[in-house]
Formats: structure tokens, sequence, C-alpha cells
């Protein structure tokens, strides 16, 4: 064989070398964040052919984005490249993306072991088997439907459908409104629930309005009732001319009775328990030879039997010719209200990601929902379900794949055909995993299809650092991962050399907070110049102006751009930040801290640490809605909202900046004990690091590291 690169146990420290040289069949590295698992996870690999002259092809290496994988490969050639190049290469800022990518095809071709190697997602990995070997149990001629129609790099390119799963959506939404009982409904839904979020508690919106027209008819009236809105709507519903309200002047007085039908010439007045006595209407009515007629609260109680009566007192009224069916139109009906059509959209894919990933049938998610005790939660199933089937119909008419339907075809392909996944099984005989806290009960599943006896099966992960909740991920696998594999063992690994103390000193206490969590002593090897800065201003503005002021610090002081990370709960708390920043000419880079995972940065900002609605905690899952198909309490929805501020926290190499605003701070500032943080509204200047050098190989050093990191010398600060 080649020789590959050194197998450098050395720069390991014991407990990752440990792992590294582990033959525990089933084995979890669990490790803090800053801990070295990505780089013990490619020691592994590098050992295993190296040392143990284990075939490439037996290999195989799974991430969860393409870009841990481009990281993965750019890591190994960077091992095996002794000339330095490629390293120089990749850091190159004025290399673009597509120029690194056809240099990192052409260097892992240059070194077979690299590219005998399976380094996949999740998602390549199904994709391939299913290509290959699945044409037996369905077409593999399919295409792949996810949220982009096509990247000209990505190497699935080909076979991707042209349509988004979002586009697939909305396109059968609208098909179906041209079922005007179905659009109405639908209209009904989106105007209770979001235009006068009828579910929300007494103490909001419902009585701020001052003239108490607090409910939306499906024409747009504001009415004060829902039995008023139910009329409102039956008129609607049956093209059924009506004016709410009207000024009615008679004899004696004027007044407003509820309805008007000019073509009934019919007035309506709905009495509630709350109504005042209408006596002395009903004289003027007579007075004036009108037509009332009276409806009660009580009537409202049945709707059919309502319905029933309105159809009694209006429609025998009305001339003979009066025709009710009048198509409507889906851009029309819900005109002013798309971008809610949207949100429901996003809500019924959402739901449909869980009834796959949790695997349950749905008309038996129909049946729950029905069973609710919330008519929003009932009402919004009515409308989702029959989406949702025609989605799923319509992508196996059109051979589409969504990306949990790669998963789960490979499963049920390995369950069906024994010799299929035979092959698989002997093919591989490690199996490498990383971020393996953030498995899903598919992917779960389909690694234990491909496992055998002998399987070696090494996971790296942090059950701290699990925050995919909402997607499925089920950090029960990691958390009792010997419960879920037989006769496995776990390795922590406990030294962060990523940051300073009192950034993992913080992380540490935050997390202390989580009930449901494997137990870690997690130290800094990197001593502390700064304290925490918790930043709160009186406004956004003025946290606005702090960040940038800080920002234009650090760059006078030489720190490049891509040094400095902002991290935010949800994109839109970036948007005042990105536009000022624009305005001052200064580039920054801004993540959501879901998509910051895996990296770091010298400082960190986090922004948008306020309490409350928009703010961080965000615990949006709760809604009832998605509790039908999977129960998750407020607490354990709390931890994961925990998990991502601690995955937020320790991107921060050196200095972090938590921005929050006065009279609102999150809850999570105040786990954060007084002695690792400054607490400030004020700006404050920066410290200075000073270089010194390791005493036993010369490295220069920032004057923060304990221990040196290249020869393990104890550094002595002063
Ligand atoms: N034994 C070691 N000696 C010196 N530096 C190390 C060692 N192990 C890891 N590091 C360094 O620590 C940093 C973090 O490592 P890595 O990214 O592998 O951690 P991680 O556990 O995957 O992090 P996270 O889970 O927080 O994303 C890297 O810069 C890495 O080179």
């Amino acid at each position: 064989m080649e020789t590959i690169t050194k197998t450098d146990l050395s720069a390991l420290n014991e407990q990752q070398r440990k792992a590294v040289v582990s033959e525990t069949n089933r084995l979890l590295v669990l490790a803090g964040a800053g801990s070295g698992k990505t780089k013990t996870l490619l020691q592994k690999l590098i050992y295993l052919i190296e040392e143990k002259g284990v075939s490439p092809a037996n290999i195989l290496a799974i991430t969860f984005t393409r870009n841990a994988t481009n990281e993965m490969i750019d890591r190994l050639i960077i091992s095996a490249d002794t000339s330095g190049e490629y390293e120089k290469q990749l850091f190159d800022k004025k290399r673009s993306k597509a120029d690194k990518d056809r240099e990192r095809l052409y260097q892992q071709k240059k070194y077979k072991w690299i590219d005998g190697l399976t380094v996949r997602t999740f998602h390549s990995f199904c994709y391939s088997i299913l290509r290959n070997d699945g044409v037996n149990e369905f077409d593999n001629k399919f295409r792949i439907i996810g949220d982009e129609k096509k990247d000209e790099e990505d190497e699935l390119a080909k076979h991707v459908a042209p349509e988004t799963v979002f586009e697939v959506f909305h396109k059968i939404l609208i098909e179906h409104c041209e079922d005007t009982d179905y659009l109405l409904q639908l209209k009904r839904y989106i105007l209770d629930y979001v235009v006068d979020k009828i579910h929300l508690k007494k103490d909001d919106l419902r009585y701020s309005h001052k003239d108490g027209k607090y409910f939306t008819t499906l024409d747009g009236t504001k009415v004060r009732s829902k039995s008023e809105q139910f009329i409102a709507d039956w008129f609607y519903r049956h093209s059924i001319k009506y004016e709410y309200e009207p000024l009615l002047n008679v004899k004696d007085f004027s007044f407003h009775p509820d309805f008007y039908v000019p073509e009934a010439n019919l007035y309506i007045e709905h009495i509630s328990d709350k109504s005042f006595s209408t006596k002395d209407k009903e004289e003027q009515f007579q007075k004036g030879n009108l037509l009332l007629v009276k409806t009660f609260d009580s009537m409202t109680k049945d709707s059919a039997l309502f319905n029933h009566t309105l159809d009694k007192i209006v429609k025998n009224r009305l001339p003979a010719n009066y025709h009710k069916t009048v198509s409507l139109s889906f851009r029309e009906e819900f005109n002013g209200y798309h971008d809610y059509v949207k949100d429901f959209v996003q809500q019924v894919m959402r739901i449909t990601d869980m009834i796959k990933v949790e695997n349950i049938q749905i008309n038996t998610v129909l049946e729950n929902a029905r069973k609710d005790q919330h008519e929003r939660v009932r009402n919004f199933y009515e409308s989702a379900i029959p989406i949702v089937k025609e989605y799923i119909c319509y992508c196996t008419n059109k051979s589409y794949l969504d990306f949990n339907d790669l998963i789960s075809k490979s499963t049920s392909l390995f369950r069906n055909q024994q010799d299929i996944a035979n092959k698989y099984k002997t093919k591989f005989d490690y199996i490498l995993v990383d971020e393996f806290q953030d498995v899903n009960n598919l992917q779960v599943e389909l690694i234990k299809l491909l496992l055998t006896d002998k399987t070696q099966l090494f996971c790296v992960g942090d059950d701290w650092q699990s925050i995919y909740g909402f997607r499925g991920s089920n950090v029960n696998y990691i958390v009792e991962f010997e419960k879920h594999f037989e006769k496995a063992g776990t390795i922590k690994l406990n030294l962060n050399y990523r940051s300073t103390q009192n950034i993992v000193g913080a992380s540490n206490e935050v997390i202390k907070h989580n009930k449901f969590k494997v137990d870690k002593d997690v130290q800094a090897s990197k001593k502390s110049e700064h304290k925490i800065v918790v930043y709160s201003g009186n406004s956004q503005e003025e946290n606005i102006q702090f960040c940038v002021d800080k920002v234009k610090e650090f760059l006078n002081d030489g720190i490049t751009n891509d040094e400095i990370l902002f991290l935010y709960r949800r994109s839109k708390m970036f948007t005042p930040y990105f536009y000022r920043f624009r305005d001052e000419a200064i580039r920054i880079q801004g993540k959501t801290i879901h998509a910051a995972k895996g990296l770091e940065a010298k400082i960190v900002f986090i922004i948008g640490l306020t309490e409350g609605n928009g703010g961080f905690p965000d615990i949006w899952l709760e809604d009832r809605i998605f509790q039908v198909i999977k129960k998750a309490n407020h607490d354990l929805l709390m931890e994961e909202e925990r998990r991502l501020f601690y995955v937020a926290i320790t991107r921060a190499k050196d200095k972090l900046f938590l921005i929050t605003e006065k009279g609102s701070e999150s809850s999570f500032l105040k786990e954060i004990p007084e002695t690792f943080t400054v607490r400030t509204s004020n700006p404050i200047k920066s410290v200075v690091e000073k270089i010194i050098t390791c005493k036993k190989c010369f490295s220069q050093l920032e004057k923060l590291w304990v221990v040196c990191p290249y020869c393990g010398q104890k550094v002595d600060a002063e």
C-alpha cells in the first residue's frame, strides 16, 4: 500500500489516544465542545488504514452536512500533503468556492486511500444505495426533492427535482382551494388563529379593540362576536350581500341593527346574553313596517341547526332567481394574507417531516388530532392532512424522494432484501459517525441495519450540543447509547482546546441547569485574559452602536473580519445589524446558531438575548399542533434551547459578547455566574494579548495557554 500519512498519536491527549486505538465494537466518544472530537475521528481513520492495515474500501464515515464531509476530506488531504500546498490554497481568500471544490476533487483522486474511503452524508450515502441497488424495490430513476432546485456544484444536481418541497406543497394547496368549501375552511383557520389570534389568552389583542369589533369575517368585516361572525360568514358562503350595523332612521330615533340583507329587505338582530332589551327597537320596526328577525346565541351552539335556521329565515325571502354559487379565487380570497398561507404551508411541511421521522400513519395522526381538546389544533389538521396525503401521492407519481424518504427507503430496502443488506454489511467493517447527538430514529435504524457483531461502530458526539430535536433528532440515542447498542463503551473527552477558562466555565454553569444529559467535567486549556461582556443597552439602536464600535476597535487592532462572528437565534434579529454594518462598509459574518454548529471564531457576539416572544429562549415547538405527533414537554424543549445557547457560547475562542436589552434580559444570562462576566451598559476597552515563547519547543504562543498545544509543556504565563 502507498504510504499515506503518519498517525500522529503524540499530538493527541490520553483520552483521544484511547479512543483512536480502542477495539470496542460499539464505542461512543462523548466529547465536550472544542475537545477535538472531529480531530479524534480523523486520527481514527488514519490509524485504521495506516496502523491496522484496514482497506479504505471497508470504512464508512458518516456526517450530517456536505460542509462537514468536505471539511473531513480537506483535513485528510492536508494530513497527506507534505508540501503544505493544499492547506495554503484552501485558506486562500482569493480562490472561489468552485475552484476549491474542484481542487478537492482532484486531490481526493490523487490520494488513492482517501478516494477509496466512503465519506458521505447520511443522505448522499442513501442516495447511492437506492440508485445502485434500489431497482427491485421501486423506480430507481427517482429524483430528490428538497429545499433547493439545483446547485450546479452539487454532485446530485442531475438528479434533483425541478421543484422544491415548498413549491409542491403550495401548488397542491392552491389546487385544493378550487374547492370552495376547502378554501373557506382554510381562510377561516387563518382569520381565526393568525389574524384574530382567538386562541391566545384574554389579556391580549381580543379586548384591545376600542370599538369592540374584533372578529374578522370571511369578507374581512370586523364584527363583535363569534355568532355575528358566523352569520356574516354564512352570507358570504352563499354570496348573499349584507350590511353590518347599518344606520337605520325610523320614526322616533335612529339606531344600528346588526345586519341588513337588501335583497330580502330583511333586518337581523342577534341576541346574546349580554344584549340589552330589544323591545324599543321592535316597536320602531313595527311602526316603520320593517321586517326584523331575531337570532339567539343559544341557536349557534349547534352549527348545523344554525345553518338550517338561517336558511329558513333568509333564503325564503330572496327573489326566486337568486343564484348562490360563485367560484372564489385563491389569489383574491387571500389577498393580504398570502404570507400567512406560506406560514401555513411551512407548518404542513414540518408535520409531514415529523410524521415520516416518527413513522406514524397519517390517518392515526388525523384521528388523534380530532380528539384534541383545542379547536385550533383540530381545524389545523382538517386543512393540513388532505394536503399531506396529496403531497405523498404527488411525489410517488413523479418519483420524487425527499430527504426523509431517502433514509426510510434505504432501511426498507435492507429489511426486504437480505442479499443487498449483506452486501453493505460485509463491505463496511468500520462505521464512523460524526455529530452523533443529532441522529433521528430513521438514521439509527439505518446504522443498526449495517452492523454485524464484528463491525466496529465509532460514534463521536456531544449530548450537550444536540439542537435538532425540532427536526426529529433524538438526544436519547447519545445519552443512553449503551442501552441502544449492546456491549457498548464510552470514552469522554473533557479538555476544551478552543475557548478560554471564562467561556468554558460559563458554558459549564449554563448546561448544569439541564437535567437530561450525561455529566462531563469539561476543563479549559486556555487562561482567560478577558471576562465575558454582557451588554444591555436601552434600545436596539444602542446595542447596534455598541457592536459597531467594538468591531471597529477590533478591526483597528488588526483583527480580520472572519475572526469575528455574530450569532443569533433567528435570522431576523440580525437584519438591523446587517444594514447598519453595511452602511459602515464593514463586512461581518452572521449565522444562526444552528448554522454555526462546528464553527469557531476568535470573537463572538451573541445578539438578541432578550426574554419573551422573538427572543432567546424561543420555545415554538411547544405549539400544540406538533404535540399531536410527538409529545414534548416544556422542560425538555427548554433544555434544547439551553443546549443551543451552549453551542453559541462555545463557538468563541477568546472574547464573547452577550447582547441583551435592559429590563428584558434572557433568563439564560442569569445562569452565568458573575465571576465570569462584566455586566455593563457602557463601552469597555479590550485588553491586548501578549505573545510568549514556549520554553521547551520555542513555539510562539498567545499568553492564554496553560499547556503548550504543540509539545504539552506547562506554560508559565508570567
Ligand atoms: N490534543 C489536542 N492538542 C491541541 N489541540 C487540539 C487537540 N485536540 C483538538 N485540538 C484543537 O481544538 C480545536 C477544536 O477541535 P475540534 O474542532 O475537533 O473539536 P470538536 O470537539 O469537534 O468541537 P465542537 O464539538 O465544539 O464543534 C481545534 O482547533 C483542534 O485542532
